[in-house]
């Protein structure tokens, strides 16, 4: 797999540091967890393929282990609030200077300077302060997060995946390792480029949710079918809304046209009583095959099913049978390969690998009986 041999430690965090964690062991880093002591569950639900060590960091030694294990590793992965590393003496001066190869990671929602650095916050808070949360919505509506995907997820964790990866090439050239600051904000707002760069075409001068691409246009949009399901259309180019106006047994010389805005209102209207005579399953049929750009809305449960995500293997079951999505892209040669069996323990592998990074039995047990590692192993079934 392509990071094959690289080793993470990642700081336990909420969401997107996990999701981080995981892209990076879903495409074979090892990637170690450190959790808290005395914690009988985690909250990294995307805690596949990585080991969990147990170490209390309000104890110096558990400190100074967690350095220990920093500085013979290749990528440092930190969550917390700016000066929570510093104040333990593990920032990255400190780490840099034992280990100048190191990859410190830092993911936080604002940066590491600014007058909101040392700010709590959560996903709407940055997709609010990156720009993007005044656009999303329905008309006539409040702005709405779709979910805590775009700031957390891609602009957080698959943003500081991809700086994380860099560096490590930048560091195959130059030897030398350095410090990410991947803020959730400025990551939101890169992923958004678009909406910046495409101002000067009026994508978006209407108001929020009466655009071209924001719902204010009736081919795109989502649609309700006879049996409470929904299709999803994105019909935009003339020649596919031809396709998707036949798909609907309407005749384009009965509807206003494609592109007059005022008329929208009308076409809505028509489509929203079309599609309310069929199922889901019925427009599915209409639409495979053809150009319409029109596809139902699956789902969690249901895209595992649909032909075409079974013909890829786009998702699959673990050993606790939970669904999944397969790790994304797909490399020809190197491709990932997601771990199938259950989630680590807290403290499933405190004792190995501390051995693994070089302490002795002894050290470890002393570690374990003053209660600064904590080790869970699991019970070998009979
Ligand atoms: C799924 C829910 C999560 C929702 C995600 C949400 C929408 C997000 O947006 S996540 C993005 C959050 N922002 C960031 O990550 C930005 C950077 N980080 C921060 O700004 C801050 O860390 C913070 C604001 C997120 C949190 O601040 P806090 O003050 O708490 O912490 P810090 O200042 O960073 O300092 C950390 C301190 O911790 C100490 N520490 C760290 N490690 C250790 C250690 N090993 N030992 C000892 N101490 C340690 C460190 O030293 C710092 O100490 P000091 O402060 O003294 O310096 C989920 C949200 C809630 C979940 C539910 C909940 O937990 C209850 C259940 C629990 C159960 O187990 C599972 C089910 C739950 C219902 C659970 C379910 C879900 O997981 C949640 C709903």
């Amino acid at each position: 797999m392509a990071l094959a041999g690289v080793r993470v430690i990642e700081l336990a965090g909420l969401a997107p540091a996990p999701f981080c964690g995981m892209i990076l062991a879903d495409f074979g880093a090892r990637v170690i967890r450190i959790d808290r002591t005395k914690l009988s569950m985690t909250v990294d639900t995307q805690a596949r393929g990585k080991q969990s060590v147990a170490l209390n960091l309000k104890n110096p030694k558990g400190v100074a282990v967690l350095k220990r294990l920093c500085v013979q590793s290749d990528v440092v992965l930190e969550p917390y609030r700016k000066g929570v590393m510093e104040k333990m003496g593990l920032g990255p001066e400190d780490l840099l200077k034992e280990n100048p190869c190191l990859i410190y990671a830092r993911l936080t929602g604002y940066g590491q300077s600014g007058s909101y650095a040392k700010a709590a916050g959560h996903d709407i808070n940055y997709l609010a302060m990156s720009g993007l949360l005044s656009m999303l919505g329905r008309s006539s509506e409040k702005p709405y997060a779709p979910l805590n995907l775009v700031a957390d997820f891609a602009g957080g964790g698959l943003m500081c995946a991809f700086g994380i990866v860099l560096a490590l090439l930048e560091r195959s050239r130059s030897g030398q390792g350095q410090i990410i600051d991947a803020s959730m904000v400025e990551g939101a707002a890169y992923v958004g480029s678009f909406m910046w760069k495409s101002r000067s075409l009026g994508l978006w001068n209407r108001p929020r949710g009466e655009n071209l691409l924001d719902s204010g246009a009736p081919f795109y949009d989502t649609y309700r079918t006879s049996d409470g399901k929904y299709m999803a259309v994105g019909a935009i180019e003339p020649q596919f809304y031809q396709q998707f106006i036949q798909g609907l047994g309407l005749y384009d010389a009965d509807l206003p046209a494609q592109m007059s805005v005022s008329d929208w209102p009308q076409l809505r209207q028509t489509f929203t009583r079309v599609f309310a005579s069929k199922t889901q399953e019925e427009w599915s049929r209409v639409f495979d095959g053809t150009d319409a750009c029109v596809t139902p809305v699956l789902s969690l449960d249901e895209v595992l099913s649909h032909p075409h995500n079974q013909a890829r293997g786009s998702f699959f079951k673990d050993s606790q049978g939970e669904i999944s999505p397969q790790p994304a892209p797909v490399l020809s040669r190197s491709p990932a390969e997601p771990c199938h069996s259950r989630d680590p323990f807290i403290g499933e592998h405190t004792r190995s690998v501390l051995k693994e990074y070089g302490f002795e039995q002894a050290q470890i047990e002393q570690l374990l009986s003053a209660g600064i590692v904590e080790c869970k192993e699991a019970k070998a079934r009979l």
